[in-house]
C-alpha cells in the first residue's frame, strides 16, 4: 500500500517543477507558527526540482538568526546535521541531493525543529512516506524535538493506510491551500 502511494504521488509530482512562488503562503503560515519562531536551530533539506522548494525557508532563517543544518546521509541508512554556513561545501550523491562535505554534526537534541520531507503524508494521523530509504523514520525515532512537515496538494492522501510499526509521524502537517 505505501509502495503504491509512493508511485502515484511521486508519478504526480514529476509532470511539474515547482515555483516557491506557488507556495508564498504556505511559507507563512510556518513562520507564523510558534514552533518556528521558538526555534533556535532548523533542520531542512535542500529540496529536489520535484519537491516543495526550501530555500525560502532556508533563507527567512538565517534571516533571522537562526542556525540552519542540512542532512548528510551516512552507512547503515543514518543521517547527520550539519551547518548550513557560507564556508559549507556541497556536493552531489548519486541520489541526486546536495550534501554538505564539511563541519561538524548537530546532536539530536541540538535540534529544534526538524522540517520533515516526504513523498506522501496522511491528512488525519500524519504519517509520511518518504523515498522508502527510512533515513527520517529512523532519525526521528529517537528525536526530542518538534516536526513540522508542508505539503503540496498533490501529496496528501485522504485515506488513511497502515502504518509500519516504525513509521513516526510528523506533529503538524501544513497543507498548501488550507487553514486551520
Ligand atoms: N531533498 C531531499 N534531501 C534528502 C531527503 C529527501 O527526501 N529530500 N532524504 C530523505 O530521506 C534523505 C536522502 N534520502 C534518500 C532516499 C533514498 C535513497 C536511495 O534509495 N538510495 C539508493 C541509491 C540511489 C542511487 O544509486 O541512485 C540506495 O541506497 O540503494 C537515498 C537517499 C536526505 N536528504
Ligand atoms: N527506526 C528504525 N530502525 C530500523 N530500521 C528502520 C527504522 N525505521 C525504518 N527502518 C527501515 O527503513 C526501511 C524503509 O522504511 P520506509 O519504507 O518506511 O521509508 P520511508 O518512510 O519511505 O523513508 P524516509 O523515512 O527516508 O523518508 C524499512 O525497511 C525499515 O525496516
Amino acid at each position: 500500500m505505501k509502495t503504491a502511494i509512493r508511485t502515484t504521488v511521486l508519478h504526480k509530482l514529476a509532470q511539474q517543477a515547482q515555483p516557491a512562488s506557488r507556495f508564498t503562503e504556505l511559507y507563512q503560515r510556518l513562520f507564523a507558527t510558534s514552533v518556528w519562531q521558538e526555534a533556535q536551530v532548523v533542520a531542512v533539506t535542500i529540496s529536489l526540482p520535484h519537491e516543495l522548494p526550501t530555500q525560502p525557508m532556508i533563507s527567512q532563517a538565517q534571516r533571522q538568526g537562526k542556525l540552519v543544518v542540512i542532512p548528510r546521509t551516512v552507512p547503515h541508512r543514518e543521517l547527520r546535521f550539519y551547518p548550513l554556513t557560507p564556508k559549507t561545501c556541497l556536493a552531489k550523491t548519486k541520489f541526486g541531493v546536495w550534501e554538505p562535505q564539511n563541519g561538524t554534526a548537530l546532536t539530536k537534541d541540538q535540534i529544534d525543529l526538524v522540517l520533515v520531507p516526504g513523498v506522501a503524508f496522511c491528512r488525519h494521523n500524519h504519517h509520511r512516506i518518504g523515498y522508502g530509504g527510512g533515513f527520517y523514520d529512523r532519525f526521528l525515532a529517537s528525536f526530542p524535538g518538534q516536526t513540522i512537515a508542508l505539503a503540496q496538494r498533490e501529496q496528501v492522501v485522504e485515506q488513511p493506510w497502515t502504518p509500519d510499526p516504525f513509521d513516526v509521524p510528523v506533529q503538524q502537517l501544513l497543507v498548501e491551500d488550507e487553514h486551520g
